[in-house]
């Protein structure tokens, strides 16, 4: 697909400054000075999140029945916990059980995104840097993203989820639900992984396929990208500018001369511990801390470094990365190994 836009993008340049343009038989729109292929405009990742029992699965359904009544009928793909049979006691039982969900999930995700559909995922999705991870997946496949939030109370979530007892559904035990609760970080618009932000208020509103954030959150991602559009956002262009390519090199250097400081600097650390875990290492004033809940294998941390590199999405077909300084470099690299090896 990457190879005929390219070789599109050529024809265009010296042929048209139009708009839209057929080519071939092959429509090719034009956005902000990038080319994007129609298949690319039906392909988004919808982020659920919110508290535990908070209606996100109820959510998720009300958004692919709103989308499958519209004429054009998109293919929906919902992402869950269910569809790979796992009980969420479980899956939330510790913080490798919850790693292993978060990686499980996020890998479907990548894999689903190569296809032509609308990607939900209906998992608490609590964490903001698992969020951004997943951004990080839309913008490497060239695809908008959205966020939908359910905001409701805890005392409520925890009421349905007692409730869920007496309708014969499987709960979570206490113990797993407080500890989401308390984890749990609120998605922010202001944050680029964050938005659009859809936000449903079920517990006061009710929620169906009506609601006023399903309706918008269909309507984002249905919507045409034109000239004059400015609020619907193809994260990473497939065609990066040479400015942009510019940046993109700048910013991969720093990102991995980053990442090798901090990789450097545990394994230090964990030498100078004779083997022991690493708590509380500081980089740099202003930096979060390094606390890890084992010792880890110069092999393991290079491959986290690869994957950490990978999902911020510095590959060089996929367009420019954000722009990026060492020490947000380091601060990114080292809450996610917190959050990776760490205790929480
Ligand atoms: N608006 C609502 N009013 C009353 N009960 C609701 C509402 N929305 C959902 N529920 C109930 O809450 C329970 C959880 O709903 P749902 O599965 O949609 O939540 P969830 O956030 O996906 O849960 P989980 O965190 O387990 O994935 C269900 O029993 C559902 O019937």
């Amino acid at each position: 697909m990457e190879i005929l836009i390219q070789s599109l993008w050529t024809d265009l340049e010296v042929k048209s400054q139009t708009f839209q343009e057929y080519l071939g038989g092959v429509t090719v729109i034009r956005s902000q000075g990038r080319i994007i292929h129609p298949k690319f405009l039906l392909m988004a990742l919808v982020v659920i999140c919110g508290q535990p029992c908070s209606g996100k699965s109820t959510a998720a359904s009300c958004l692919a029945e709103a989308l499958q009544n519209l004429e054009s009928k998109p293919a929906v793909r919902i992402v869950d916990e269910t569809s790979f049979h796992l009980d969420r006691n479980q899956s939330y039982a510790d913080m490798t059980a919850e790693k292993n969900l978060r990686g499980v999930l996020r890998s479907e995700v990548d894999r689903s995104l190569s296809k032509d559909a609308i990607i939900i995922v209906d998992s608490l999705n609590s964490i903001k840097g698992y969020r951004y991870e997943l951004w990080c997946l839309a913008r490497a496949a060239g695809i908008r993203n959205c966020v939908i939030y359910c905001d409701v109370e805890d005392s409520c979530c925890r009421r349905w989820n007692q409730d869920r007892n007496e309708k014969g559904e499987p709960a979570y035990n206490d113990k797993v639900f407080e500890d989401l609760v308390r984890r749990f970080e609120k998605p922010d618009r202001r944050n680029r992984w964050d938005s659009p932000l859809f936000e449903l208020l079920p517990a006061r509103d009710g929620l169906n396929k009506d609601s006023t954030a399903i309706v918008d959150a269909v309507s984002y991602l249905t919507k045409k990208v034109d000239s004059k559009t400015r609020d619907v956002k193809v994260l990473q262009p497939t065609i990066a500018t040479q400015s942009a390519r510019f940046s993109e090199a700048n910013s991969l250097y720093e990102m991995d001369r980053a990442t090798q400081e901090v990789t450097a600097a545990i394994v230090k650390a964990q030498s100078l511990a004779m083997g022991g875990t690493v708590n509380g290492l500081s980089l740099s004033p202003g930096l979060p801390t390094v606390n890890l809940s084992r010792s880890v294998g110069l092999p393991e941390l290079r491959r986290l470094r690869r994957t950490f590199i990978k999902l911020t999405g510095q590959s060089s077909l996929s367009g420019p990365p954000p722009p990026l300084d060492a020490d947000s470099a380091k601060r990114m690299f080292v809450d996610y190994l917190n959050r990776e090896l760490g205790n929480g």
